[in-house]
């Protein structure tokens, strides 16, 4: 079962946030983390940003994926309205660095994200979000205000007994390398995207 682990107040560049370790075993040096800013009121629906992990884009600033200004703008919206950042051990929708590395090597040669998985023998998104409803409900969040733009994270609240109150955009513009990769988002998993940022 999921503990919380540790925690602590961490000052970042956007704003302090509580920072807390969950996993199963505290020898576990991947843990689930969650980050809540200061000003953050459990009486009210709670802004939640579920994030998964992308090494590649919010550590080495990637331009083929909208990943580490995705993160950016929750960190900073949170801190302006309170809210809390679920940060999920979910690199390349699950499959691990190395298998979306190897992914990416069959994207230099015309794969698109979704067939380049498939050919490696590998689900197109291989990420279950239970750990995050129980990460919120260890956080007794009952209601939400979910930033996203994937369907599969609104369904997975409303199928929960969290309430999911609205959602919160968060659409980063585009550039040459992450264009098709948002196109492919929003054609094979109907991303809730504008046109003209895919
Ligand atoms: N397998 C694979 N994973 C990728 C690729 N590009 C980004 N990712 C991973 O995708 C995950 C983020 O998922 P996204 O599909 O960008 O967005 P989302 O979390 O479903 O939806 P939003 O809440 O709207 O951001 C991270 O774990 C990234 O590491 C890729 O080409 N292949
Ligand atoms: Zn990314």
């Amino acid at each position: 079962m999921l503990q919380l682990q540790a925690e602590s107040n961490v000052p970042t560049d956007f704003g302090e946030f509580r920072m807390m370790a969950f996993s199963e075993n505290e020898k576990d040096w991947m843990p689930h983390m969650a980050l809540i800013a200061k000003n953050t009121d459990l009486s009210k629906p709670v802004n939640v940003r579920i994030h998964s992990e992308c090494i590649t884009g919010e550590v080495f600033h990637s331009q083929k994926c909208e990943c580490g200004q995705q993160l950016n703008t929750a960190m900073q919206y949170m801190q302006e309205n309170g809210g809390i950042i679920i940060y999920l051990r979910q690199e390349g929708r699950n499959i691990g660095i190395i298998n979306k590395l190897k992914a990416y090597a069959l994207q230099e040669r015309g794969f698109d994200t979704v067939q380049a998985n498939l050919e490696l023998g590998l689900p197109a998104d291989d990420r279950n979000f239970d750990i995050a409803i129980e990460m919120l409900k260890k956080l007794e969040v009952k209601s939400l205000n979910l930033m996203t733009n994937n369907p599969e994270k609104i369904k997975i609240i409303e199928d929960s007994d969290i309430n999911f109150n609205s959602r919160i955009p968060l659409q980063i513009k585009s550039n040459l390398s992450s264009a098709s990769y948002l196109k492919t988002k929003k054609d094979f998993f109907g991303h809730l995207l504008d046109d003209e940022n895919s």
